[in-house]
C-alpha cells in the first residue's frame, strides 16, 4: 500500500491554463482583470510570495498593480491607498499581504477593502456571506484545499472531516466549505483532548497549525485523504528545508491520498487568488463566471 500523491503543482497548472482562457475572453470584451498587490515592509518570505503572485498573474494575462511600501508607512496612508484602489475602475482584486507591521491594525485594513474586490475573502461581509451560504469571495487556501479534496473524492456527503487549526484564514472558512459538502466536521485545535484519537476518526484530515511533523502516521485512518496546509521552514542536517504539519513519510504508508509540501496546497493558494480575481471581475462587470462555485 501507499498513498497516492495529490499533485498541487499539476492541479494549479491546470487551473492556470483555464484562467488564461478566461482572462483572454474578458480581454476581448475590453475588460482585462486587474489585480493590485500591496506589500508593506520587507519580510523576506512575504516578498517571495508577492513576487510569485505577480509573476503568475502576469503570465495568465492579468493587469498587475504592485504597491511596495516601506515598513514605516502609517495606517492612514495605507487606508488612503486602499480607498484609491477601491475607486480604480481597472482594479478588480485587492490583496494586502499579511502579516502587516505591528503599528497597523490588520482588521481595520481588511475591513476597508471593497468586499467586491476582496480576493482574499477576509472582509467581514465575505466571511458572513460564506457562513450564510450566500455568494462570497472564498479565502484562497481553503478554496485550494477543497479543489484538491474534490480531485480525489467528488461526493463527500456523510464523510467525517477533521480540521486541525482554527484560524480565520484556513480552519474556520474550511469548516464552512466542508459543511456545504455535507461532511460532519470537527474543528480541532491546541486545546483539543486526545488529538490523535480525534484525527484517527477522519476520512478527510486537514492540518493547518504550523507545527512541523505534528500529525504522525498512527494518527491517520487507513485510506484517509490528508491535506497538509503547514509551511514550516526548518533546519535539518544543516540545510534549510520546507516541511508541512504532517510526518510525510509515515503518512504515506497509511493515507489513501496525501498532499506534499512543497507542491501541494501552496501552489493552489496562488491559483485560487487568480481565480477569485476573475470571479470578482466577472461579477463587477456583470459577466457570467466561468467557474462553478467551488
Ligand atoms: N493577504 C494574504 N493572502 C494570502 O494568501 C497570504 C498572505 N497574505 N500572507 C502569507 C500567506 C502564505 N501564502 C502562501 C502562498 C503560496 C505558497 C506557495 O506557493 N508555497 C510553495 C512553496 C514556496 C516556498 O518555497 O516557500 C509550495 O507550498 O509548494 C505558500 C504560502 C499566502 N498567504
Ligand atoms: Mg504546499
Amino acid at each position: 500500500m501507499g498513498a497516492s500523491l495529490i499533485d498541487g503543482t499539476a492541479a494549479a497548472a491546470q487551473l492556470h491554463a483555464e484562467l488564461r482562457v478566461a482572462v483572454q475572453d474578458l480581454t476581448e470584451r475590453g475588460a482585462t482583470p486587474g489585480l493590485a498587490v500591496v506589500l508593506v515592509g520587507k519580510d523576506p518570505a512575504s516578498s517571495v510570495y508577492v513576487r510569485n503572485k505577480i509573476r503568475k498573474s502576469v503570465d495568465a494575462g492579468f493587469r498587475s498593480f504592485h504597491h511596495e511600501l516601506p515598513t514605516s508607512t502609517s495606517e492612514s496612508d495605507l487606508l488612503s491607498l486602499i480607498a484609491r484602489l477601491n475607486a480604480a475602475p481597472d482594479v478588480d482584486g485587492i490583496l494586502v499581504q499579511l502579516p502587516l507591521p505591528d503599528h497597523i491594525d490588520a482588521r481595520k485594513v481588511t475591513a476597508a477593502i471593497d468586499p467586491a474586490k476582496d480576493v482574499d475573502g477576509f472582509h467581514p461581509v465575505n466571511v458572513g456571506s460564506l457562513s450564510l451560504g450566500a455568494p462570497a469571495l472564498i479565502p484562497c487556501t481553503p478554496l485550494g484545499c477543497m479543489l484538491l479534496i474534490k480531485s480525489v473524492r467528488k461526493d463527500l456527503a456523510g464523510a467525517s472531516a477533521v480540521i486541525v487549526g482554527r484560524s480565520n484564514i484556513v480552519g474556520k472558512p474550511l469548516t464552512q466549505l466542508l459543511l456545504r459538502e455535507d461532511c460532519t466536521i470537527t474543528l480541532a485545535h491546541s486545546k483539543t483532548d486526545d488529538l490523535p484519537l480525534v484525527c484517527r476518526s477522519a476520512d478527510v484530515l486537514v492540518a493547518a497549525v504550523g507545527r512541523p511533523g505534528l500529525i504522525r502516521g498512527d494518527w491517520i485512518k487507513p485510506g484517509a485523504i490528508v491535506i497538509d496546509v503547514g509551511i514550516n521552514r526548518i533546519e535539518r542536517e544543516g540545510r534549510q528545508q520546507l516541511v508541512g504539519d504532517v510526518d510525510f513519510d509515515a503518512a504515506q504508508q497509511v493515507a489513501g491520498a496525501l498532499t506534499p509540501v512543497p507542491g501541494g496546497v501552496g501552489p493552489m493558494t496562488i491559483a485560487c487568488l487568480l481565480r477569485n480575481t476573475v470571479e470578482a471581475a466577472c461579477r463587477r462587470r456583470g459577466v457570467g463566471s466561468p467557474f462553478a462555485t467551488c
